[in-house]
């Protein structure tokens, strides 16, 4: 297949797929006649029955989950934006590799397979201070090795990350697309102190300062990194496939909002899987108009938190799939 261009993207943003209506009809029918009092399950619920509109199946199940790891490097690292040196990105890779890292284990509890794609890390991205973090070239070849990483067998998706700096590159994505302040956008990352915290604000206010006028493709190309183009292009790719979503921490948020930014509907496949501790993670999310499943003060990102949050999908469609009706079990009330 030829190499996708960014107006490609553009056409894909464009033009989605909606969920299975009659899925979804027949999963709200069948959530009212199961053994429970209405309601009593809560939000266990509301997931079930986006399950099925996305699974085009009345009784939806999470079978073959897949977490999809992305990697990249920042040139805005040179701005003393991290506790972290850039190095940790290749040497967090090769732990993915080996099982070592947190989001192996998380994977594993969820039986979910693991893929991990390593993005030209020994060419970062420019700093965006000075210039575009890629060029147009750069962040569709970014999008399609999302893309391309999505399993067609998968049945649910968790896109996650690893890349020292990215959390800088995530709040200029924020403050480009939604406004307000730099520094309602910057948190603390792998721990910055507050002169590292006051560096990345300044980041931010010169990147986007920079922007002018753009598309959320414009902006991505601008401020953005490799895994977060990729990130969009995974959650891209599963929309067109149908599968439902997880969205991690504030990197991989900053990746959906720029797909939302360009059409309001492109993440009605996705659930917040979590809200993490990064500051502006919370802020996000009501930007985005999710709500996250759970809060538990993760600031990791590497697809951990919405790996955790897999078992909570699945147990939804276990209830939902697995239940018997009042009729069936003869109970009464229903
Ligand atoms: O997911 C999150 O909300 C999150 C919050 C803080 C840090 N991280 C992770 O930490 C790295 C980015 O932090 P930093 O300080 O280098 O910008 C990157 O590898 C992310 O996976 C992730
Ligand atoms: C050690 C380490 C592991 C990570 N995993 C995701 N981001 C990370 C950042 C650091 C620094």
């Amino acid at each position: 297949m030829p190499a996708m261009t960014l107006d490609d993207f553009r056409a894909l943003i464009a033009d989605l797929p909606s969920a299975d209506g009659a899925a979804m009809a027949g999963a709200l029918s069948r959530n009212g006649q199961l053994t429970k009092p209405p309601g009593s399950l809560g939000r266990l619920e509301g997931v079930a029955i986006w399950l099925a509109g996305w699974q085009g199946s009345e009784k939806p199940r999470v079978l073959a989950p897949q977490v999809a790891i992305f990697a990249g490097n920042h040139g805005v690292v040179a701005q003393g934006v991290s506790a972290f040196p850039a190095e940790v990105t290749v040497q967090m890779v090769a732990n993915f590799q080996h099982g070592g890292a947190a989001v192996n284990q998380l994977a594993r509890v969820a039986g979910a397979a693991m893929t991990v794609t390593a993005l030209e890390l020994d060419r970062p991205t420019a700093d965006f201070t000075a210039g575009d973090a890629m060029t147009a070239d750069e962040t569709a070849a970014a999008l399609q090795a999302g893309w391309d990483a999505v399993l067609d067998s998968a049945d649910l998706l968790v896109p996650g990350e690893m890349g020292i700096g990215n959390t800088t590159s995530a709040a200029a994505i924020a403050h480009a697309l939604y406004g307000g302040t730099p520094e309602d956008w910057v948190g603390r990352g792998t721990g910055v102190d507050d002169q590292g915290l006051a560096r990345k604000a300044s980041a931010v206010a010169r990147g986007v300062g920079r922007l002018g006028t753009r598309d959320p493709l414009g902006v991505l190309a601008g401020v953005g990194g490799r895994e977060i183009a990729a990130m969009a292009g995974a959650i891209l790719r599963a929309r067109h496939l149908r599968i439902p979503v997880l969205l991690d921490g504030f990197i991989a948020c900053s990746a959906a909002a720029v797909l939302q930014a360009a059409n309001p509907q492109a993440l009605d496949h996705c659930m917040a899987a979590h809200v993490s501790a990064e500051a502006a993670h919370g802020r996000l999310l009501t930007a985005l108009r999710k709500e996250p499943l759970l809060n538990l003060g993760l600031r990791l990102g590497e697809g951990s938190g919405a790996a955790l949050a897999i078992n909570i999908v699945r147990a939804a469609a276990e209830c939902h799939s697995g239940m018997a009706t009042f009729a069936e079990a003869g109970v009464a009330g229903g």
